[in-house]
């Protein structure tokens, strides 16, 4: 298994009292899928990502990349948050090049980033600085970025969840189109039922207090997905449901603590 996510639990304690945020949490991801995990705010998706980056450690259990465990953030992996992070004095070239400029020539890097921007279509704004940039082609500096590291996985975290409808529709294409080009392994954290069957191979959807995984759902229906068809709408309806139970429980959990008080 490419991917291997063990038993995973995790607490906080704040004022000694202990949150649980994830547990028992265990998944396979073969290499080259491409993964979303959906759930409510706060049942731990992003917490399991970091995980996976190497920047948040688990209270127990282990995550094995490659059969190699993670300890630590490394190269193997590249995270792509929601703001695109790029450095404003950097021009976007040199942002695209900065994680690897030390491990080759300088015609070479920059051959490498000019190669990655044309894959998110943005060839003639190498020498542009990000403020020059919209939201969403700032993003795609950040994805350009990430893939030129040549990560072994790409870790998504609501990517795309500042950016305004219509760019988030465009970059879904995008972000589909480079997928089926370079079949990398993506991990993809979002908010979105209809994100999540846009883009993903399996739905990992996550419950809430405790954060657990409550379903692992294959999403075997042809690109691009259509949203207009009995199987997507099933689908849809599924996951809506599932969601659903888990918000109406912490709803029921916040009233009946608000009355206790
Ligand atoms: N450093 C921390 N210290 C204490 N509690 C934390 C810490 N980081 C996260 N948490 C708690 O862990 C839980 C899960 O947070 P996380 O951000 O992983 O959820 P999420 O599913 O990504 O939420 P959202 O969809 O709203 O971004 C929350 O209850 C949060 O308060």
């Amino acid at each position: 298994m490419f991917l291997h996510i063990d038993q995973i639990n995790k607490e906080y304690t704040n004022n000694k009292v202990i949150n649980i945020v994830l547990d028992n949490v265990s998944a396979s991801v073969d290499e080259g899928e491409f993964i979303s995990i959906l759930g409510p705010s706060g049942c731990g998706k992003s917490t399991l990502l970091s995980m996976v980056a190497g920047l948040v450690k688990p209270s127990s259990g282990t995550i094995l990349l490659d059969g190699v465990p993670i300890t630590k953030p490394g190269k193997d992996r590249g995270m792509v948050f929601q703001q695109a992070a790029l450095f404003p004095w950097l021009n976007v070239e040199e942002n695209v090049i900065f994680p690897y400029k030390k491990e080759m020539k300088k015609a070479e890097a920059v051959e490498k980033a000019r190669h990655y921007l044309q894959m998110v279509q943005l060839s003639n704004y190498g020498k542009h600085y990000p403020h020059e940039l919209s939201g969403g082609m700032q993003q795609r500096v950040a994805i350009a970025r990430a893939f030129a590291m040549d990560p072994k996985v790409l870790l998504m975290d609501e990517p795309f969840g500042a950016l305004d409808e219509q760019t988030r529709t465009r970059m879904h294409g995008e972000l589909e189109r480079i997928w089926l080009d370079t079949k990398k392994t993506v991990l993809f954290v979002t908010h979105s039922i209809s994100e999540s069957i846009k883009l993903s191979e399996r739905i990992i959807v996550m419950g809430t207090r405790p954060g657990r995984i409550i379903a692992d759902i294959p999403v075997d229906l042809p690109r691009p997905r259509r949203f207009d068809v009995p199987e997507t709408i099933e689908l849809e309806k599924r996951i809506n449901q599932l969601l659903k139970e888990e918000i109406d429980k912490v709803v029921k959990e916040e009233l009946s603590y608000a009355e206790n008080r």
